[in-house]
């Protein structure tokens, strides 16, 4: 199997599809989502792992064009909260949640945890970004995997206005930014994304089929 010069995402998230444009574009790939079709159906995402649900968006949405589909199903997981909102990320703060509802619930939940404490501190939990890449075939069946994550912390002080979702939150000390902080290119160097599709690249290029 090998990527086509029209690379499908079968995502809604115009923040991914803006990451996969800019990675995809120096392979000369152009890329499209699923505001590009008509009647697409919609992918339940209940599969208990972010792998699960990624072959589940691009079983769904591959096998409705015809064509071969990229998906990817990501989130954030928080030490202190057990690795919660993991696979839930996008309805954490419940169905349609907005990124913002999100962050003002994951800094909730965060900042009850640590009442009591008498340091104040702004830096509330280890985390890491998490992201499964799939590429599905329906004219084969077959499937590529590949996941890439990123280590780092969540603080109570957002910053940064680039990026998408939990961005301004996860705090980057070897950085000393948030992602939110970072341009395109410093997050894809260093993003679950960024590694994701860099191992997903190099298992097609090694793949016959
Ligand atoms: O399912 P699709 O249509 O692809 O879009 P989505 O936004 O619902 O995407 P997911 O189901 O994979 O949910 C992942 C959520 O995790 C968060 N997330 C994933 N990658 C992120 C990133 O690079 N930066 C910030 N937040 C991210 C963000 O809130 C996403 O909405
Ligand atoms: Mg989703």
């Amino acid at each position: 199997m090998k990527l086509d010069s029209v690379v499908i995402v079968a995502t809604r998230n115009k923040g991914k599809v803006k990451e996969f444009a800019h990675a995809l574009a120096p392979l000369g790939k152009e890329v499209r989502s699923m505001y590009d079709y008509q009647g697409l159906p919609e992918v339940v995402e209940d599969g208990t792992t972010f792998a699960e649900n990624a072959l589940k968006k691009a079983k769904t949405v591959g096998d409705a064009l015809g064509l071969p589909v990229l998906a990817d199903d990501s989130g954030l997981c928080v030490d202190k909260l057990d690795g919660a909102p993991g696979v839930y990320s996008a309805r954490y703060a419940g169905e349609g949640a907005s990124d913002a509802d999100n962050n003002a619930k994951l800094l909730s939940e965060l900042k009850r945890l640590s009442e009591g404490e008498d340091t104040e501190q702004p830096l509330l939990s280890t985390a890491s970004f998490v992201c499964s890449l799939v590429v599905y075939d329906p004219n084969t069946k077959q499937s590529i995997e590949a996941f890439g994550s990123v280590e780092g912390w969540i603080t109570s002080e957002p910053a940064g206005d680039g990026g998408f979702g939990y961005d301004p939150l996860f705090y980057l000390p070897q950085f000393e930014k948030t992602m939110a902080q970072l341009t395109l290119e410093e997050k894809q160097a260093i993003s679950h994304r960024g590694a994701a599709l860099r191992e997903l690249v190099v298992k097609l290029s090694n793949n016959k089929q």
